[in-house]
């Protein structure tokens, strides 16, 4: 497999990543690459690596070897709100909210990156910060319209349905602008009429102009929403390619498929 070391079309490079946590490979000398505008799949069993991955990419641990560059610059070790600021946001797997913010206040957390989260203009509410404030705020409108939780926004964001609760994560990490979107496991617990809306504010998003990188089990989800899948097995890349390679590949039925519910 070409690992795209120099694809000028790639917002993403990920080369030659290992972390191990004692005697475990969690990540092994893993390679690959992710095109600009692309929703990207990362696919693979349990425990094939692909959180610690995403934790890679947005610092949250460092990896023993390796770099990981956003469009052509590296961004590897650096700290995680560095990564969000030049435009690397995620969703986690399990859905992490405040249980007493309402849906506008947790928006507002991720706009908080963009008004340069300084204290002291906040505390003497400066021109400069109440014009940053002002203009905070006609974007979470912006972005609450777009994910349709606007008549939402005054309700305890963490009482919502499950699906609207991961609308409110999804809002508040397009509210720092990324130019990349980790999903994890976006619609695990989600009944279909959730995931089927959630599908299609993916696309909306990546119409928007946003790449999308995301790991999913739900094999009808992969094939319908992404152009290139990247499949990982004990942290190394097993094989990589569009859907329609990767739904019959026997290497992928073997370590993957097999072994997930029988929906591919
Ligand atoms: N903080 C940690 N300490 C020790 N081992 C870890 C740690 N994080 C992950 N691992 C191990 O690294 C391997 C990869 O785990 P990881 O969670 O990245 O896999 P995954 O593909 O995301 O799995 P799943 O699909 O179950 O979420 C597993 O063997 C896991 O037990």
């Amino acid at each position: 497999m070409s690992s795209n070391l120099v694809d000028d079309s790639a917002i993403l490079t990920v080369n030659q990543l290992s972390k191990s946590f004692g005697g475990v490979k969690a990540v092994n000398n893993l390679s690959f690459s992710v095109k600009e505008n692309n929703i990207h799949a990362i696919i693979g069993p349990n425990g094939a690596g692909k959180s610690t991955l995403f934790n890679l990419i947005t610092g949250v641990i460092t990896p023993d070897t390796g770099e990981i560059k956003l469009s052509n610059q590296d961004i590897t070790s650096l700290r995680p709100d560095k990564i969000a600021e030049r435009g690397v946001s995620r969703t986690f797997q399990n859905i992490r909210l405040f249980p007493d913010m309402t849906v506008f206040e947790t928006v507002l957390i991720g706009t908080y990156l963009l008004t340069g989260g300084k204290l002291l203009p906040a505390v003497f509410r400066t021109k400069s910060f109440r014009n940053k404030e002002r203009e905070a705020k006609e974007r979470i409108e912006e972005i609450l319209k777009f994910v349709g939780l606007w008549d939402m926004r005054h309700e305890y964001a963490a009482r919502l349905s499950y699906g609207n609760q991961r609308r409110v994560e999804i809002a508040r990490a397009l509210a720092t602008n990324p130019v990349l979107l980790l999903l994890d496991e976006p619609t695990a617990g989600m009944n279909q009429q959730e995931t089927k809306e959630l599908m299609q504010l993916f696309s909306q998003v990546n119409n928007q102009g946003i790449t999308i990188l995301i790991i999913a089990h739900d094999m009808h989800l992969v094939n319908t929403l992404s152009n290139q899948i990247t499949v990982i097995n004990f942290g190394e890349k097993l094989v990589e390619g569009p859907p329609e390679m990767i739904q019959n590949h026997p290497a992928v039925l073997e370590a993957y498929m097999g072994r997930a519910e029988a929906n591919a």
